[in-house]
């Protein structure tokens, strides 16, 4: 990817582009577009990461709350975003069988109950078992550490989506 092409990218094209890195949140890629130009991808992704933590707990803790849950409502239903449906699909998420989906569903509301945000966790670098072990392990955390590990594993989805933006031709994407 050129980053010159990223760089003289209109702001509608830009967030079209890369604003869905964060779930949901294309704010903050129309937020960052505003320090054009970037000099590679890592400066996209440090300008993103610098925003995130620049939020208060309440605003990061609203972007886990845009985060379908895993095997939820979302993927039953079929209105998961294309990435997330891809994410999902790769962890296993759409092959569970009627137990593994029942555990996922209660440890998910255990959490959410416990949390008050969903469980998030970069899917592409998990597979099914990592998924249940880090959920139920994750539920003992307090809430402030469990916040900051929720948002690394936003952190880590972000990355990869944008690997995969600009590995492939940008111009198909517009
Ligand atoms: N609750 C979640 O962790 N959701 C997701 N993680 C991913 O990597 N993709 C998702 O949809």
């Amino acid at each position: 990817m050129d980053i010159n092409v990223v760089n003289a990218l209109t702001y509608e094209d830009f967030v079209k582009l890369f604003g869905n890195v964060i779930e949901k949140c294309p704010l903050i890629s129309a937020a960052i577009w505003s320090h054009r130009p970037f000099k590679d991808l890592a400066d996209i992704e440090a300008h993103i990461t610098e925003f995130i933590h620049s939020l208060p707990d309440s605003g990061k803790e609203g972007i886990l709350r845009c985060h379908p849950d895993l095997a939820g409502r979302d993927l039953q239903s079929g209105t998961l975003t294309r990435e997330s449906q891809e994410e999902q699909s790769q962890a296993g998420m759409t092959t569970l069988d009627t137990a593994e989906g029942l555990q996922m569903y209660r440890l998910n509301s255990e959490y959410k109950e416990h949390f008050g945000f969903p469980f998030v966790i970069c899917a592409r670098l998990n597979n099914k078992a990592d998924i249940v072990r880090q959920l139920s392990e994750r539920l003992k955390n307090d809430r402030a550490a469990e916040r900051e590990r929720a948002i690394e594993e936003v952190k880590k989805i972000c990355s990869l989506r944008l690997r995969n933006i600009v590995l492939s031709d940008i111009q198909t994407k517009l």
